[in-house]
């Protein structure tokens, strides 16, 4: 039983390497301090672990192990065990051990336990963490709500997002809270709006608020999760402490100082002993930078903020002036407050008008009067000059893009104005500027993500875009790897209705793809168009690939209305094929279709170009046969025939290249596409030399069935 017992705990315990340090170990060496997630890559330590049962394949299993608890964090001279199939005591704990030697006195007192009993182990589903919540499932968190199911914001051993919905709700409340302390100490104290009848309502109020206080000190900031050295520390030990070392801290604790005791001998009169609630400012603070940060036009909550410190400070002001009116007897002179009114509204009035000096004030008659006034003006000049510059600026870096945009459409329509451009010129650039705002709301988007870092970039240009690349059929046909090689290399760019993309003939630098809008494919007269390319196609890939020794544009593209396109640069385009093999033999392999169908159009053009002229010919012939009376009516078209017939197998030397046309000639020749070859009507004849003609002299494509007729 003992050797049983051994040989069990063997199989399950991972033996700390005798050459590699047990700590998680930074890349330069140093060991990670308590409090780090350990995941495998960032723990080479780990990987170096080695277990005792070598037909196990250790270093795997535990990767695997450690990616389950990913989130657990590592003590410093601790080795974790995750057993892989663990015995029935182990499997709820994570064992940790000091050192070898507790180790050792783990495996001992095994052996003196009864063998433990082994259940299958259970298959629990892999548990995802929600990328934007860095929120792992921690151990304590399964644990506690096992039993109490509690909301997980509740659950007093649940770390807390500080970027969580439900931590800013609770923000918003302390917020709430802090606010009230700060509008009614002041006015409590000044005016006569607490009376014995409703003090009691004052009072739960306050003890409400004092609450809300209480719980965030105790039990949510404590719980806060924090970033140390870029992993997110969630244990709730290091959470706690992690508070306990802030300024914030000692500051919510002195906010929450019991002076409200000292009513028993002051009276309830005395709200200003409630004063050590506005201490806790740094949660109005921090409530305003969550808001700020996800809120989709935070400029409102700056605003908002400014203008909560200005009618703060116009607030604080009508207290003073009530107060000192009070002092002075109300109405004892022309510039207290005269008791007229509503007392709070009335000395708010003067407040603002003093501060602001917008209105006609009334002269001060005492030291004390001249004092006060004097303060609220410099108050005025300096503090509200201050917030309301504040919010000018606020207000100018939310429209400054729009700003800028407006400068440079100005700047460039002054300058084709005075070049003396044509009319329409003039406003085919202000359509495009137009345009291009309304879709993109800037000129060069790559230029505002630079400061990004790289990764960054790449998933904000993901995300931003795609709706539009996951309809591109070449990113859906490849791997992931070659979208996220190429998305930062897209260049947006814009077109007007009409405007040609890409011109036939033109040497190719830029491959596009659709975003919004619609192309034409033009035919070469461009009186046809060849195709309609819409959202998520692609097209000038051909001159950019240089297929078949093509490198000019292989045809005209135009813009039918506006349209969105991303321009993709040959060598962005070549670089991310070199490693993307696949992705090439897709575009290699519709291109060559494309040329393919284009080559048959035209032969089909020219043929029928051909044939309409001899068709006039032959009914002329006809019409006068039948003046001449020489042929019947039911005869006309056998005779038509007979006529074409003769006429082209009398051509000897057209006829023999029509009916055998040569190896290279073949080769020249445009090329029907097998599918229209199948319906069987197609014919060509290699007349006239091809414009395009090398087009099809490297064709690598297995040249299709030719069908030659001759009606
Ligand atoms: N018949 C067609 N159907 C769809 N796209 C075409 C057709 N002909 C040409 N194109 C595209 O139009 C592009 C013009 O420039 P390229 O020759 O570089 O590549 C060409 C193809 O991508």
């Amino acid at each position: 039983m003992v050797l049983e017992k051994l040989r069990l705990l063997k199989r399950h315990t991972v033996y700390p390497s005798p050459t590699q340090p047990q700590l998680a170990t930074k890349p330069d060496g140093h060991p990670k301090p308590y409090g780090s997630w350990c995941t495998p890559e960032a723990t080479p330590a780990h990987a170096s672990l080695t277990h005792t049962n070598s037909n196990i394949d250790t270093k795997t299993q535990f990767r695997d192990a450690t990616s389950q608890a990913k989130g657990t964090l590592i003590q410093p001279k601790k080795v974790l065990l995750f057993p892989s199939t663990p015995p029935h005591e182990l499997k709820s704990k994570v064992i940790t051990l000091d050192t070898d030697t507790e180790l050792q006195d783990f495996k001992s007192s095994m052996i003196k336990d009864d063998p433990p009993e082994r259940s299958p182990p259970e298959k629990k589903p892999p548990v995802f963490e929600s990328p934007q919540s860095p929120v792992p499932n921690s151990p304590s968190r399964k644990k506690c709500r096992g039993f109490l199911q509690l909301p997980s914001f509740c659950d007093p051993f649940t770390p807390i997002d500080p970027q969580g919905k439900v931590y800013i709700i609770w923000l918003l409340l302390v917020t709430c809270c802090y606010t009230y302390n700060a509008w009614v100490i002041a006015l409590r104290t000044a005016f006569p709006y607490q009376t014995p009848d409703n003090t009691l309502h004052w009072m739960i109020a306050d003890y409400c608020c004092d609450l809300v206080y209480l719980l965030d000190v105790a039990l949510i900031k404590p719980r806060l999760m924090y970033l140390h050295e870029g992993f997110w520390v969630d244990d709730p030990g290091e959470t706690r402490k992690n508070y306990r070392k802030k300024l914030q801290y000692k500051f919510d604790v002195v906010s929450l100082l019991p002076l409200d005791l000292l009513y028993i001998h002051f009276g309830t009169q005395m709200v200003i002993l409630r004063l050590p609630r506005l201490l806790k400012l740094q949660t109005f603070w921090e409530f305003n930078l969550a808001l700020d940060r996800v809120l989709s036009s935070p400029y409102v909550v700056r605003i908002g903020k400014t203008l909560f410190y200005i009618f703060y400070l116009i607030h604080i002001n009508a207290c003073a002036y009530y107060m000192m009116s009070d002092y002075e007897g109300i109405g004892s002179n022309d510039w207290v407050y005269d008791g007229k009114g509503c007392a709070y509204i009335r000395c708010f009035y003067f407040a603002t008008k003093t501060a602001t000096s917008i209105g006609k004030n009334p002269k001060p008659e005492n030291p004390s009067e001249y004092l006060f006034m004097t303060a609220a003006w410099l108050m005025g000049v300096f503090v509200f000059a201050l917030l309301i510059g504040q919010i000018r600026d606020i207000i100018a870096t939310a429209t400054r893009a729009k700003t800028e945009y407006r400068k440079t459409v100005d700047g460039c329509t002054r300058y084709l104005r005075q070049l003396n451009m044509p009319a329409s010129l003039q406003q085919r650039v202000t359509c495009w500027f137009n345009y291009t705002w309304n879709e993109q709301k800037c000129f060069d988007e790559a230029n505002i993500l630079n400061v990004l870092p790289y990764n960054m970039k790449r998933d904000v240009a993901l995300a931003v875009h795609m709706e539009t690349l996951s309809k591109v059929q070449l990113f859906r046909d490849c791997s992931d790897s070659l979208l996220r090689a190429l998305v930062l290399q897209l260049r947006p760019v814009s077109f007007l209705p009409g405007d040609v993309v890409v011109r036939r003939g033109d040497a190719g630098h830029q491959m596009y793809i659709i975003k919004t809008g619609e192309c034409y494919v033009m035919s070469h007269d461009e009186n046809e168009v060849l195709a309609t390319l819409g959202e998520g196609s692609v097209f000038g890939e051909i001159s950019l690939l240089g297929i078949n020794g093509m490198r000019r544009r292989t045809a005209t593209v135009r813009s039918r209305g506006y349209s969105s396109l991303f321009a993709l640069s040959r060598n962005d385009l070549y670089g991310a094929l070199r490693h993307h093999k696949e992705a090439a033999r897709i575009l290699r392999l519709r291109a060559d279709q494309i040329i393919r169908e284009n080559a048959a159009r035209q032969v089909n053009q020219r043929m029928a170009d051909r044939q309409e002229p001899r068709r006039a010919r032959s009914y002329q012939c006809l019409a006068q046969a039948r003046k001449s009376g020489s042929l019947h009516d039911h005869d006309e078209a056998g005779g038509v025939r007979r006529r074409r017939t003769s006429s082209l197998s009398s051509g000897s030397a057209d006829g023999r290249r029509l009916r055998a046309p040569s190896a290279l000639s073949r080769r020249k020749l445009s090329v029907v596409s097998e599918n229209k070859t199948t319906a069987g009507v197609e014919a060509c004849e290699p007349r006239e030399p091809e414009p395009t003609s090398s087009v099809y002299g490297n064709l690598q494509a297995p040249i299709p069935k030719i069908v030659l007729s001759c009606d």
